[in-house]
């Protein structure tokens, strides 16, 4: 039987790095910010609900959405957020059902599903345990300035609209503190790996 795990974690505490262990490890990772910018590529029918909602201004001379500009719009509006999150979730919940099922059909032992709203969007029913990856909050805001090139304010404003990591810790059955060196993460990795190994029953 295959385990289900989500990952999850605030914006730029490292789920990605930590994702990148489980594939390094060969178990198959379900990224989520891959599938929304799939669901919303040009025609398909969550772009057509988006450009409705939110004219053709959101739009890059190609005809693809500017996900800058989109981003700028629902990081400073909660009620914008919330109707671009009711058109983009249903349709990647529908594609990570799809890929957890074609995991478990393989006979995967563990299954890794990277997700930064596992909780608030409720991604956390399609699981079995959660591991939630974290970091202090200056590291975060660091670190989310310097990768995306971004100001304080427009990073503190995306870091404000999830909810808040301490709340995440609480929920999670599994926590990494990604604050320190990679090499530190994966020691911690490693351990969290060696428990989901003997929860499949592998006792190597
Ligand atoms: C707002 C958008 C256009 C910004 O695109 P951009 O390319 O700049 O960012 P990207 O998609 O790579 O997301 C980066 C990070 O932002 C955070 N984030 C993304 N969407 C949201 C959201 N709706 N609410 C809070 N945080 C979010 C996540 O931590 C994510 O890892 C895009 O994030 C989007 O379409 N979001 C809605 C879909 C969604 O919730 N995706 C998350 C996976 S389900
Ligand atoms: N332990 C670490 N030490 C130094 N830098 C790190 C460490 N872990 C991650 N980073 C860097 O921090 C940034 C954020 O990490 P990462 O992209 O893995 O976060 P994320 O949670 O996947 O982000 P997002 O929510 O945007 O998808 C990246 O530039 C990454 O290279």
């Amino acid at each position: 039987m295959s385990i289900v795990i989500g990952l999850t974690g605030g914006i730029a505490t490292g789920k990605s790095t930590v994702a990148k262990m489980f594939d390094e490890e060969d178990i198959p990772v379900i990224d989520t910010d891959k599938i929304a910018r799939d669901v919303v590529d040009k025609g398909k029918p969550a772009y057509e609900k988006i450009v409705h909602h939110f004219s053709d201004d959101i739009l890059l001379c190609t005809g693809h959405i500017n996900r800058k500009k989109l981003g700028k719009i629902v990081f400073k509006d909660r009620e914008e957020r919330e109707t671009l999150n009711d058109i983009v979730h249903p349709e990647v919940r529908r594609v990570v059902e799809k890929q957890i099922r074609r995991n478990t059909l393989l006979d995967e032992d563990i299954i890794v599903v990277d997700v930064p709203l596992l909780f608030e969007s409720g991604f956390d029913e399609l699981v079995d345990y959660t591991l939630v990856v974290f970091t202090d909050t200056t590291t975060q805001l660091e670190r989310l300035m310097s990768r995306d090139s971004i100001k304080k304010e427009d990073a503190e404003k995306r870091i404000n609209s999830q909810m808040s990591i301490k709340e995440k810790i609480v929920m999670a059955d599994y926590k990494i503190d990604n604050s320190m060196s990679i090499l530190e993460t994966k020691r911690q990795f490693k351990q969290i790996h060696n428990k989901l190994k003997k929860l499949c029953g592998d006792e190597s």
